[in-house]
Parts: C-alpha cells; sequence; structure tokens
C-alpha cells in the first residue's frame, strides 16, 4: 500500500493531535525527521532524561528499500539505548563475505567482518529499516520526556543566537515552536537544510542501480555475496543480502544509459532475478526499486542552533552500509555532548567536537565509498585492466585481496586528533592497547561484556585504581581479577594502567602511571573545557 506521495506504507501511526492549541510552543529541543537516525538520537536523549519533541512528516512507517545491514557498531549503540538484543533478535547475523568474479560458481575468496572474537555482537545484522523504526518507537513511546508527532511537516526555520524558530502544519493546526535547539534528521532532501538555504558539496555518480527485494525460500546461507561481471548482469556487478521474514534483498548494476522507467517494471526485474537465480524459482515481489547515488557532505554540521545528522548531513552509495550506520554514527556522537550543553554542564564549544568528529566520519564514509564505486565500475580501459588483475591475483593471492573493493563494510571511524583527546603522556609506553580517539573494543568481562559494562556515562577502566575516581567518572577496576585476559590483551593493561571512556565508548586519554589530577584534566578536556 502506499499513501498519496508514492512512498509505501509499512505501519500506519496515524496523524498526532497537539495537547492544547498553544499557537507558539517553546520546547528545549525539537528533532525533525523520525528515521532511525532521529529516533536513535531521541531515544539517546529521552533516556538522559531531556524533554524531546520529534517531529515527522509521515504519518507511517514506510516501506520499501532502505537500509538493511546494520553493523556491529550500530549494534553496540543500540545496546546502550536498551534495543540492542530485541534487534538482534529479530535480524539476520552475518559475518562473511563472499566475491565471486564472472561465471565461477565458487568465490574467487571469502572474508569476516568481524576478525576480532569474542565480542559480544557479531559483525552485522540484516534487518528491514522499518523493523528497527518500529522497535525504536516502541521504546520511546515509554518514556513520558519525549513527543512523537506524526505527520507534522516543518515548512519553515529561522534560527538565532537563542534558538530556532520552526513553523509547522499538521493536518487542521498550522503552529509555531521556540526551540532552544533543532536537530534535522530529515534526510537526504532535508527541508530544514532547504529552508536555511545550505547544501551538499561533492559527487554524483552516473550509474543505476536496480533493488529487488523477494519473498522465497532460499537455500543460500546468511552471507553478504558480491558478484563482479557475473553471467546475469555481464559487464556489471551484483549484491545479494538475506533479510528476516524470507525477504532477500538484490541488487543489480544496471549501468548509465538506460531507459529508468522501464528498468523498474516487474517484467524486467524478473528478467534479472530469474537470470540470477535460475528459471525454476518461485519468489514473489517485495519491493522494486531504481537508485542513483552521490557521496557528497554539507560544509558544516553544525549551523549555530541548527544541528544536521545522517543524511541530511552527508550522502554514501549504498556499498559498505556506511548511510544509516555513518548517521547512527552521528546520533551517538552527538547525543551525550547536546545533553550536558542542555543542562549547562557544557558550554556550545562542546558542539565543535560534533562538527570536527562527525564531518571526519562522512569524509572516510564518503571516501570508503567513492574508492569502492570506482573499483566496481572501472571509468576506462586501465581501471578495469587493474581490476581484472587485482581479482585474478586474488583468488590465489592472499596479499592481493585487500585490493578488491566491492565495498568496505561500515565501522566504527577513529578520531586520533580530536580536541577532545589527551595525548599519551611521554614515557608511557604503549605497545598497542586502544589509542585515543579510537572506539573502545568489546572483551568479555565475567559473565558479561565490557561494552555492556561502560554504560552512557564517562569510565575509568582500571587495572587496579588507588584512591577516588575524580568527580564525574565512574570507576570500573578490574583490580586482581585474573579471569580477564583478553581484556587486558585488547587494551595492553598492566597492573595500574587506566584508560578514560566517553560516554559514546570511545576512548578519549590513558595513563601508565595514572592519578586523579590528570584523569579530571583528561575529564575535562574531554568535555570540551580544556584547562
Ligand atoms: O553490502 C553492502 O555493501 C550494502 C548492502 C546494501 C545496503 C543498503 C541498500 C542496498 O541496496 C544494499
Amino acid at each position: 500500500m502506499a499513501n498519496v506521495a508514492g512512498i509505501p506504507v509499512w505501519r500506519e501511526l496515524g496523524a498526532s493531535a497537539r495537547n492544547g492549541r498553544e499557537a507558539v510552543e517553546a520546547h528545549p529541543l525539537a528533532i525533525v525527521g523520525a528515521g532511525p537516525v532521529g529516533l536513535a538520537l531521541a531515544l539517546d536523549l529521552g533516556r538522559r532524561g531531556q524533554r524531546v519533541l520529534v517531529l515527522s512528516r509521515l504519518d507511517f512507517i514506510a516501506a520499501g528499500s532502505k537500509a538493511i545491514c546494520f553493523s556491529k557498531r550500530s549494534l553496540d549503540i543500540f545496546d546502550r539505548l536498551g534495543v540492542g538484543q530485541a534487534l538482534v533478535d529479530q535480524g539476520v547475523t552475518w559475518n562473511v563475505g563472499k566475491v565471486f568474479w564472472g561465471a565461477g560458481a565458487e568465490p574467487i575468496y571469502q572474508f569476516d567482518v568481524l576478525p576480532v572474537k569474542d565480542q559480544q555482537r557479531p559483525g552485522f545484522i540484516n534487518l528491514q529499516q522499518y523493523h528497527v523504526e518500529a522497535c525504536l518507537i516502541d521504546a520511546l513511546q515509554r518514556l513520558p520526556n519525549v513527543e512523537l508527532r506524526w505527520g507534522h511537516t516543518v515548512t519553515a526555520v529561522a534560527a538565532d543566537g537563542d534558538g530556532v524558530d520552526i513553523a509547522v502544519q499538521a493536518p487542521g493546526d498550522d503552529y509555531r515552536i521556540r526551540a532552544q535547539w533543532l536537530v534535522a534528521c530529515d534526510g537526504s532532501r532535508s527541508s530544514v537544510r532547504d529552508g536555511l538555504g545550505l547544501d551538499f558539496e561533492g559527487r554524483v555518480f552516473e550509474d543505476n542501480f536496480l533493488i529487488a527485494d523477494i519473498r522465497m525460500r532460499g537455500e543460500h546461507p546468511a552471507e553478504r555475496w558480491f558478484w563482479f561481471d557475473p553471467p546475469f548482469n555481464p559487464g556489471q556487478s551484483a549484491l545479494m543480502h538475506k533479510q528476516p521474514d524470507g525477504v532477500w534483498r538484490l541488487d543489480f548494476q544496471l549501468g548509465w544509459d538506460i531507459d529508468r522507467a522501464a528498468a523498474v517494471k516487474p517484467d524486467n526485474v524478473e528478467r534479472y532475478v530469474r537470470a540470477m537465480l535460475g528459471p525454476q524459482v518461485e519468489f514473489s515481489r517485495e519491493w522494486y526499486s531504481l537508485y542513483t547515488f552521490q557521496c557528497r557532505r554539507m560544509q558544516r554540521f553544525v549551523h549555530g542552533r541548527v544541528l544536521f545528522a545522517g543524511d541530511s548531513a552527508h550522502l554514501v552509495s549504498p556499498f559498505g552500509a556506511r548511510g544509516c550506520n555513518g548517521g547512527l554514527a552521528d546520533a551517538d556522537n552527538l547525543g551525550w555532548k547536546l545533553d550536558r550543553v542542555l543542562r549547562g554542564q557544557a558550554g556550545t564549544g562542546l558542539l565543535d567536537s560534533y562538527d570536527f568528529e562527525a564531518v571526519l566520519t562522512a569524509d572516510e564514509n564518503i571516501a570508503h565509498s567513492s574508492r569502492s564505486t570506482d573499483f566496481m565500475t572501472p571509468k576506462c580501459a586501465a581501471s578495469r585492466a587493474y581490476r581484472d588483475a587485482v581479482l585474478e591475483l586474488a583468488r590465489e593471492h592472499a596479499f592481493a585481496r585487500p585490493l578488491v573493493n566491492s565495498g568496505r563494510l561500515s565501522t566504527a571511524v577513529s578520531y586520533p586528533h580530536s580536541p577532545l583527546n589527551s595525548a599519551d603522556a611521554d614515557g608511557d609506553d604503549w605497545d598497542g592497547g586502544v589509542a585515543p580517539g579510537s572506539p573502545a573494543l568489546d572483551a568479555p568481562l565475567g559473565a558479561g561484556w565490557l561494552l555492556r559494562a561502560l554504560g552512557d556515562r564517562f569510565v575509568l577502566l582500571a587495572d587496579g585504581w588507588r584512591g577516588e575516581a575524580p568527580d564525574g567518572v565512574e570507576l570500573l577496576d578490574l583490580g586482581e581479577r585474573a579471569d580477564l585476559q583478553a581484556l587486558r590483551a585488547r587494551y595492553a593493561l598492566r597492573p595500574g594502567s587506566a584508560y578514560l571512556i566517553r560516554p559514546d565508548h570511545y576512548v578519549c586519554a590513558r595513563w601508565r602511571r595514572p592519578d586523579r589530577a590528570a584523569v579530571a584534566a583528561a575529564l575535562a578536556r574531554a568535555q570540551g573545557r580544556p584547562q
């Protein structure tokens, strides 16, 4: 079923009525957009006790071909938000990618997206975006301090030094909001971005990709399968992913010079599907669509009182699953910072670090995404010869495999030069471990897991700590425990060492011989208050 704008509906929610009819409402925080990024940010801030208003122009959860691959890092974020297990339970877990080339029925090689084992979460789960949204909405509806308004469209935005004026149109109800902060999570066609006259910079790729989400009883394993130049799509590429509910995502590269309207007609799509899966296969249509993509971003994600996150701020190709996962990284980075700013515990300077770190993340995602696309679709004879030589070598030789680029799958990005980091002290020898600016690595912690124990506040992870930890830090002392070899090895811990870990599970400082004053100084720096 599709709504009037042609967007397919997965679940009707109905337009929300407001409590009361004030012409101008005051709110500390408005989030525009109720996709995974806006909902995850609302859940983070809502769980921290903030009053949050979410405005969605849609009054339903959309179906259709959207994100399906959620990375381990996103699962760790979802765990922190209390919904990780529910999503893992619904999703299809996978860790293996296989690369095929030409007519060969066997992969030329396979790779593991979770090379470090003994972590709670898998490399990826596949789960339709609408299931993720439904789960987040369910969690948000349990928070009395979060209000979700469906069918409320933002029609104008004007920001000044103290806040943002937002004009909203809802069925039979036009009103205004004065918010202290607005976060635009309203997607690639962001009305907030347009309303402020802001734009993207970057590359537009001249290629078309066909998505066929089909329902079938497939016998293929839960793995990512990628083909270069397969006989069922000669000269192009293809991709297959298993989703829950017997749904499969098939992606076919079609090239630039095609009849776009004809390409999505069921007969045409089904020709590709049969060529891939064989003429006998029984399947039904879930959703067919055609997409082109861009690798672009806004110059800045922080514009005074208006902040941008997810597709409203940056766009990548689907290959590598860096779109939605990149947006969730934004929400994760922004949530704790905005919470501190709203509480008056940090100045707005802390949000400059959101700009720094989220722009860095977007740039890394854009670089990977652009390189994958260039490798998959060589633009000249020399690039094609290089690609084919790499594929030929990869079949036999491990050294060539890292050169194959069928999409580098999303992982957490490091911020080695973030202004929130404190450098290692002179004389502290760190042979390995997790450097400041890197995401904390999970490890078994008794019957549980380190990342779960870190929670959503600053933690001092110490291997033997004397005295009190500074205010504002929770101490997690491994003490005398002899059962934590993997954790100690991953963090290169020795008796007396300590790490300071941010609420979003990034390491911001570490010491061989920590003291209270050094930890307090690193904590201040990590909150945007260098001493
Ligand atoms: O496996 C990948 O590289 C990404 C799979 C994907 C993600 C989102 C949309 C889509 O068509 C494919």
